[in-house]
């Protein structure tokens, strides 16, 4: 059992208007109660930010948003800044999900910079990793693990890389309802675990690392008791307030 504390993360992605956001998080704040013993996060999509903010203020649940711009201001037609977000008290960020990799061209040149750029302004980043499934099949998983953490994790002051919380997400296990087996992600996330030990030996020891891809109130706990995984980052089951609750109780025991 490792002192770290666990760690659920919701990332709704482009789901929820602003009202249902509301609904969403009104029914989850009496399901999770005055949990202290979960770092429990959701990010809804930006415009509905600052109500959930507003909503979730006093209770046990972090609000993240789900990108953020590398630049503090600027011509960025479309993009959110750091400073938009701490202005209004969002708690951290989801920084190079796969999708924003895949959909947007997002690389790891460019996270490399909005991962000191999110501490620098309060956020605590959540730095997505994962390989495709032919990047898996060819043997390549530890090759992109390792250039993706690398790089992101380059210009992130010693001192504070413990801060950062890592989401091994294998895209293949993306809303496919494939999950990885609590092997196979055990092996990744401490692979991830590693290579953040290869920098500082004490922040490898102390950082979350999440597993992310399919994740459900049914395979939650046998995941969660891997010893290198410190929580979830959930896509589909974070949309429903029951499931999202279960997982976070799987992550108590
Ligand atoms: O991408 C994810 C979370 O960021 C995982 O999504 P699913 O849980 O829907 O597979």
């Amino acid at each position: 059992m490792s002192d770290r504390k666990p760690f659920i993360a919701g990332n709704w992605k482009m789901n929820n208007t602003i009202a249902e956001s509301e609904e969403l998080i009104q029914a989850l704040l009496p399901l999770v109660g005055a949990v202290e013993d979960v770092d429990i996060v959701v990010a809804p999509p930006f415009l509905a930010l600052q109500a959930i903010v507003d909503s979730a203020r006093g209770s046990a649940v972090g609000v993240y948003a789900q990108n953020m711009a590398e630049k503090d201001a600027g011509a960025c037609t479309g993009e959110v800044s750091g400073p938009m977000l701490a202005e209004i008290d969002v708690h951290g960020v989801i920084l190079g999900h796969s999708e924003r990799r895949q959909l947007f061209g997002e690389t790891d040149r460019l996270l490399q910079l909005k991962v000191p750029k999110a501490l620098e302004f309060g956020l605590i980043p959540i730095l997505c990793v994962g390989e495709t499934e032919e990047e898996r099949e060819r043997g390549d998983t530890e090759r992109k693990l390792r250039h993706q953490v690398q790089e992101g994790l380059e210009k992130v002051p010693l001192e504070r890389l413990h801060e950062v919380v890592v989401a091994y997400e294998p895209i293949w296990a993306i809303g496919t309802g494939l999950t990885a087996t609590p092997e196979q992600a055990q092996d990744a996330v401490a692979f991830v675990r590693a290579l953040v030990q290869g920098f500082d030996k004490e922040a490898g020891n102390r950082v979350r690392v999440l597993y992310g891809g399919s994740m459900k109130a049914e395979n939650a706990a046998d995941l969660l008791a891997q010893p290198d995984i410190d929580g979830g980052l959930i896509g589909g089951a974070s949309l429903d307030a029951e499931s999202f609750a279960a997982i976070v109780e799987a992550a108590r025991s």
